[in-house]
Formats: C-alpha cells, structure tokens, sequence
C-alpha cells in the first residue's frame, strides 16, 4: 500500500514556498488544502506530529478515546487553578496530521447566528452570521436530507446521530420538555437553537469513519495529485524568521531532538500562516520575539514587536460531572464488561460501518440561557418569544449540559460491578468571564508553555455552573421518576449554593476547547490579529485557528475553526488574486 506523501526537513531546507502553514492541524489542513488548489502557488504545510492512518485511527470510538497510551496527543498539567485551591487540570490536545479533529469527540456545531453578529456588533467588521454561514456550508458535505442551510458539495462529511443507542440518554431527551426544553432533532437545521434539547451532528463519513480535516481536506489522492503541496510531519517550527517586521520565513527543527540540533530554514515568497492552535500559536509567536517585553526579557528573547494581547486571554469551557449507575447496557462500559457484545458490536461495524463504534459517545445536549431558568430549574419564555431569537446576541446559551452514557473523568469507581455502568451529565459554562494565559516555561520550542485557565476566576461564572448543575439533578429525578434506575456516584452533597460550590471545586474539568489566545481585536484590548486575521504590525504573517476567537463561541469548536481557516484561505486568495477554483 502507498504510504501518505511527505517530504523531509532536509527535502524543505532552505528552499523558498508561496505560503507557509504552521501547524497541519484542524485550521492548518484546510488553510493548506484551499491555497494550493491554485497551481501557480506552492504551499508548505509542517506539521509536529506524525500521519496516522491505521484502522483504529478511523473507527470513531476507538480513535476519540484519547486516554489510550498510544494516542497521538500532547498531555500536561495546567498551571495551578488560584480561585480553585490550586487545582491542575490535564490538557490534551491533538498531536498528527489533522490535530485535534483527530481525536475529539467528533462533535459538530456552529453555535447561534447571535454568537457571531455579536462578533460584529463588538466592531469585527464582516464577521457577522451573514459573512460567516458561507464558510460553514462550504467545507461541508451533509450526509442528511439535502436542506439549503446546510453544506451538500464540500470535501468535509458530517452526519446526525443514527440512532440514540443508550437508554438514559433516550430517557433524558423525554425529560427534558417536562423542564420547558423542547426537544429539535437537528442541531444545526436550520440553525442551532437558542433554547433546545438535540441530537449532535458527527464528522463521521459515509464509510463510517471519522472525518478529520486531513482525511476530508488532504487525502491522500489529493496530497498526491497537488505536485506544488509539500507536507512536512514530526518537525517542529522553533521561531518564526522576522525582518524587519516582516515574516519572511519558519525555522525548523527535528521533533523529538533536543533544542541543540540542527536548526534549518524555510523562506516564505509571501506569507506564514500560524496554525498551531490557542496554546502553541501564541507559544511560536513568544519564542519569535512577538508578545509583552516583560514577559520575553524575562526570557532573553530579543522583542520584535511588544504586543501584550498574545496568551493574554485563554479561555476554556469550564465544567463539571455528575455521574450516576445505570444497568450496564445503558452505558459505553458494555463493551468492556461484555466481551460478546463488544465482538458483535465490533463485526457490525466491520460489515456495516455503523453500531456502537462508528458513533460519537455524545448523541445529545441541551443548550439553553441559565437565566431563563426558575427556582425550579424550568425555562420560563417570554410570551412574545424574543427570548428565543437566535440571531440575537442577547440569546446566547450560556450553559451545555452533554448527555455522556460513561464516566468522562480518570476518577475510578471500584464498587461497580460487571452488570453496572455510569452515565453523566457533564454540566458547562458556554460563556465563561474568566480568562487565563499562555506563557513560555522555558524557550524549548517542544516543551508546553504554562497554560493558567484562569477558571472560575472570575466568580460571576459560578452563577450558571450552580444552574447547570441544578438543571442537571432535576432531570436525574425525572428519568428516576419514570422508573429508570439511577443511582448518585457522583453527585453533590445539597443544592445550597456552598455544597454545589464545593463540589465544582473537587470536581472541576477542562473540555480541551482552548481558545482567544492571540484574539481577533484592536492591539489596545488585547488584540493580537484584525478582521483579515493579520498579526498587528507584522507584515506577511496570520493566524488561523482556535486562538483567534474574540471569545470562546458557545458550542464545541472544530467546525467555528474550520470555518475561520475557509475565511484566511479567502482573505489570501483575494488580496493576492489568486485563480478561481
Ligand atoms: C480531547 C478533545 C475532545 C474534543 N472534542 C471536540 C468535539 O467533539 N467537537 C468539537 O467541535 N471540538 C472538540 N474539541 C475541540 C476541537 O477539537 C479543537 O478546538 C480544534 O480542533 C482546534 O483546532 P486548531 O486548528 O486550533 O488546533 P489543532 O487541531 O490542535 O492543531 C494544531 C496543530 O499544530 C501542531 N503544532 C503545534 N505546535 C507546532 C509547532 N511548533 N510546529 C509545528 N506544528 C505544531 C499540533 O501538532 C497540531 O496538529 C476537542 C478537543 C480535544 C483535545
């Protein structure tokens, strides 16, 4: 069998590429795939991680099972949490071609039209749901019903939920409108609900497998087709070359090696592209003598350009698990505890592409604004329904509670026996106020920068975890209620403020969705690019991907981070003209 074409660091060394993307991430594989469809360009797309394509890799279960020792992830500890008694959190994030879309949940949403004219409404011109649902559609090839707010023609497979398999998710899908949460089969069709109880749409294609933006931008077909794509895996870019306050070119280095070794060059004709993601985006830039002086002296790194948005504004969704026993077959753990049902499952999606292993492990979610919630933990609507506008920045939901038929956390419970699983709410802020940073540990380009959440420390974000968590007990006792055993593993002490405080506090965990990291706004409010993605003052140079949200989007991020790398591949191809595609 061919193996997937790429070149190496000496192939690339001091040779000169229209374009340089740095990071073949979730952004990085779609900004490289868009720009090299015109021959006339040559792009160069380096990449720290390895390919990989074997067979678990595209089973959808198995390959978002990130805890697994062979996943190709990053994991370190964040900084101390200080508002939360100095609580770290572990971090992945996604190490090989394709990122992180190569080891999420598989999880696809867009958030409300509100998200983004609020972007525009806060002075980010031609970002407005308007200027952004093009870029959605058109990476996009909807395997549903053909519908016109969907993309049917793009290179990137998305599909809804098959079948809803366990039954406390099913069971909760019926409570929810008894809390005042209709239930709408389609998340994203017409557009997301503001107020909405949902089946979650998958980047999961026809065949069943998962759909990373590097099996749906750059198969390999295309890879080998495209003579003027070169794909540079396992090199790290060390720093970025700037002259004169113009990026002129990448430094690489072997991953894997120590800091010491060979350093090799890459000349970019036009531009680099930073793709890294919201931890090493703003990391490359550190190293690259682009941040606060304060914080580069500090490590002898010469300052390029003094800009103190860079890492100044991490963001995560912040949230916490309640977790319950259920009988096992209503629970992921089946297949562990049942090695039959694990072959059978196993044979049908060998034959079939579907069962349990060619789904996402969240089916469904109810999103919502905690403040339509009563005392009772039910949705009060206005009766004009202006609550229920989704392109209104107002209506925003500001709290998740995803559906998840297994434990999410490494917290273990002995006392389950081989007919007992778990099931659990995790319950999430979707609009957080607090903010953290990126800052460098150390100028090792390989090792991890400091990552500070900043969770929970703004103390305004404990007002909708309290709700979530309220919302997510009433619905236990419903599913109880209709007779489906549920039993507490994992749940607070009361609903008093105080017990679901220090709940959170031990049971706090990050979602992986970091963001806003090099922002999108004006240098003087923490701004680090501008509406066509530049890096202020810096000429030739852009980022594009999760760090340049102006703040987190309230809903899972993969598909708002494509959408942003269609946009930098249009925002190039018009100033530099390139061929129409
Ligand atoms: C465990 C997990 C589960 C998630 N589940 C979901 C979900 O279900 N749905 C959803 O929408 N979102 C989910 N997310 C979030 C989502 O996947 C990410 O926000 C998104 O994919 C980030 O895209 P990105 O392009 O910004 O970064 P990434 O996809 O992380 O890409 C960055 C790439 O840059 C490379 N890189 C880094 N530094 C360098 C360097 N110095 N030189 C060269 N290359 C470098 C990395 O190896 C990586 O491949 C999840 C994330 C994680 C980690």
């Amino acid at each position: 069998m061919w193996s997937y074409p790429t070149v190496s660091i000496q192939d690339v060394s001091s040779k000169a590429y229209t374009y340089i993307v740095v990071g073949g991430g979730t952004a990085g594989c779609v900004v490289a795939a868009r720009l090299s469809e015109d021959p006339r360009t040559s792009v160069l797309l380096v990449e720290r991680g390895p390919i990989v394509d074997g067979w678990s890799a595209r089973v959808p279960l198995l390959s978002s099972n990130f805890t697994d020792q062979k996943a190709p992830v990053y994991k370190w500890q964040s900084a101390p949490l200080t508002a939360v008694n100095g609580k770290t959190l572990t971090m992945v994030t996604g190490k090989a071609l394709g990122g992180s879309s190569k080891i999420n949940g598989l999880l696809y949403t867009r958030s409300v039209p509100g998200e983004y004219n609020a972007w525009e409404q806060a002075g980010r011109k031609n970002w407005s749901w308007r200027d952004v649902e093009p870029y959605f559609k058109r990476s996009e090839a909807y395997l549903d019903q053909a519908s016109s707010d969907r993309g049917m023609t793009g290179p990137w497979q998305i599909r809804n939920v098959e079948k809803v398999r366990f039954q406390p998710v099913a069971s909760n899908i019926q409570c929810a409108p008894r809390q005042g949460i209709p239930f709408i089969p389609k998340a994203n069709d017409p557009i997301s609900p503001v107020v909405a109880c949902t089946h979650l749409d998958a980047t999961i294609d026809s065949n069943g497998h998962r759909s990373a933006t590097s099996d749906a931008f750059l198969p390999r077909k295309v890879v080998q087709a495209r003579k003027n794509l070169h794909i540079c895996t396992d090199t790290v870019v060390s720093a970025l070359d700037i002259q004169h306050l113009n990026a002129v070119g990448v430094f690489l280095e072997h991953e894997g090696t120590a800091a010491s070794q060979s350093r090799f060059h890459v000349t970019a004709e036009r531009e680099v592209i930073l793709c890294a993601g919201a931890i090493s985006s703003p990391q490359i830039l550190l190293l690259s003598g682009i941040g606060p002086a304060d914080h580069l002296l500090q490590h002898n790194i010469p300052v390029v350009k003094d800009l103190s948005g860079v890492g100044a504004y991490l963001q995560d969704h912040i949230s916490v698990p309640v977790i319950y026993k259920v009988p096992v077959a209503g629970s992921i753990e089946v297949l562990m505890k049942q090695p039959l049902a694990a072959v059978g499952e196993l044979l049908k999606y060998a034959f079939t592409g579907k069962g349990m292993f060619g789904t996402q492990v969240q089916q469904a979610n109810l999103v919502l604004r905690s403040a339509l919630l009563d005392e009772n933990s039910h949705v009060v609507i206005t009766e004009d329904g202006k609550d229920l506008d989704p392109q209104d920045p107002s209506n925003i939901p500001d709290i998740e509670i995803m559906l998840i038929p297994v434990n999410p956390t490494d917290r273990k419970f002995d006392n389950l026996s081989k007919s007992e699983g778990t099931f659990s709410y995790l319950c999430t802020v979707l609009r957080p106020k607090s903010t953290g940073s990126v800052r460098l540990a150390s100028s090792d380009p390989r090792e991890q920068p400091l990552c500070d959440l900043g969770t929970l420390s703004v103390p305004d974000d404990r007002t909708p975890l309290r709700k979530a968590l309220r919302l997510s007990l009433a619905l236990a006792r419903g599913v109880r209620a209709s007779g489906y055993p549920f039993e507490d593993l994992l749940a607070p002490a009361s609903e008093s403020d105080e017990d679901l405080d220090t709940f959170a506090n031990e049971n706090l965990t990050t979602t992986y969705h970091y963001s806003s990291s090099c922002r999108m706004d004006d240098e003087a409010h923490f701004g680090v690019v501008d509406e066509t993605l530049r890096v202020h003052g810096i000429s030739g140079l852009r980022v594009a991907d999760a760090s340049v949200f102006p703040q987190i989007p309230a809903c899972h991020l993969q598909a708002p981070v494509a959408m942003v790398a269609e946009r930098c591949a249009e925002f190039l191809k018009r100033e530099y003209g390139h061929l129409e595609t």
